[in-house]
């Protein structure tokens, strides 16, 4: 059966650093099948080559298009419209587009494609499967595909409304980045206590490759906290003092409040 909607062609545009890590998630889940994965992309990357060797099509003419049940749209939000602009004429009116990108509303993307859109804010940690990824659509057709498409790279987590978005991309798509210069900055506090560079960035990465170990096993935060600060012990003294002055909180809420803005204007 050929029409059968699993059999017809997802297409990812662009293959850049989300869009290659969703493409090596779906590769290492069989998420989309190879023959059925098309890649419209400028530059030659080493994902979009591996996915090549197995059978997707890269940059194929437009009209292989014309049976596509999805497009992902994983461009900078600055050049979605020239991305998608050519797409539109062989795409099949019951196509979803699936937006990765941050800040850029589903009905704007809606009043060009004409199509059903949903919303998705991975984290790049889809390229291992162990992402986490926001999920948005006034069209449950679109929301159902959309979380179809992550579910075995990213832990989904369905949003109520567009609204909260820019929330998710500053909480999760953003943040491994501000979890990452937070680690920095313990290494560098080791070493101001006297550990060489390298011992201390050795450590700080093992310490967040723990912390990510805790948060695997799904125990609440409140808890996995508990497990490591002994009472009267050196975490909890630690603890105290990040929490004294309210500099951990006010810090986060500094990177989130920024990323929220940040989103808002890309939206315009
Ligand atoms: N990098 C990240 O951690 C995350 C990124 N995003 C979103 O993903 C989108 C892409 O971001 P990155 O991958 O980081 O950017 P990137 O710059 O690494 O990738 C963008 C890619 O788009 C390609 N491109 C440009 N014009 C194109 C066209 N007309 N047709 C096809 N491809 C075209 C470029 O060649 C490039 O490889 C952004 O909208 C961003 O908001 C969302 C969540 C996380
Ligand atoms: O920095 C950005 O704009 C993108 C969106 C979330 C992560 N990277």
């Amino acid at each position: 059966m050929t029409n059968q909607k699993s059999n017809r062609p997802v297409v990812l545009v662009g293959c850049g650093r989300l869009g290659s890590a969703i493409l090596e998630g779906w590769l290492a889940t069989s998420t989309v099948d190879p023959g059925d994965l098309i890649i419209l992309t400028p530059s030659d990357k080493p994902a979009t080559e591996a996915a090549r060797a197995r059978g997707a099509r890269i940059n194929p003419p437009l009209d292989s298009l014309a049976n596509a049940r999805a497009l992902v749209l994983a461009v900078k939000p600055a050049k979605w419209r020239e991305a998608i602009v050519p797409t539109l004429d062989p795409l099949p009116q019951d196509v979803a587009v699936v937006s990765v990108m941050a800040g850029v509303k589903a009905a704007d993307i809606a009043g060009i494609a004409n199509r059903p859109v949903a919303r998705v804010m991975p984290t790049t940690a889809v390229a291992q499967a162990r992402g986490v990824a926001s999920v948005w659509s006034e069209d449950p057709e679109a929301r159902g595909l959309a979380r179809s498409l992550f579910e075995a790279i990213a832990d989904v987590v369905d949003l109520p409304d567009e609204s909260v978005m820019d929330a998710a991309t500053a909480t999760a798509g953003s943040a491994p980045a501000f979890v990452y210069a937070f680690v920095q900055a313990l290494a560098r506090a080791g070493e101001a206590q006297g550990l060489s560079r390298d011992a201390a960035e050795r450590l700080a990465r093992g310490a967040l490759r723990s912390a990510g170990a805790g948060a695997e096993t799904g125990a609440p935060l409140d808890e996995l906290v508990a497990r490591i600060a002994s009472p009267g012990g050196t975490t909890r003294a630690g603890l105290d003092a990040m929490e004294a002055g309210g500099d951990v909180q006010r810090a986060a809420e500094a990177a989130v409040n920024a990323a929220v803005a940040r989103a808002s204007e890309i939206s315009g």
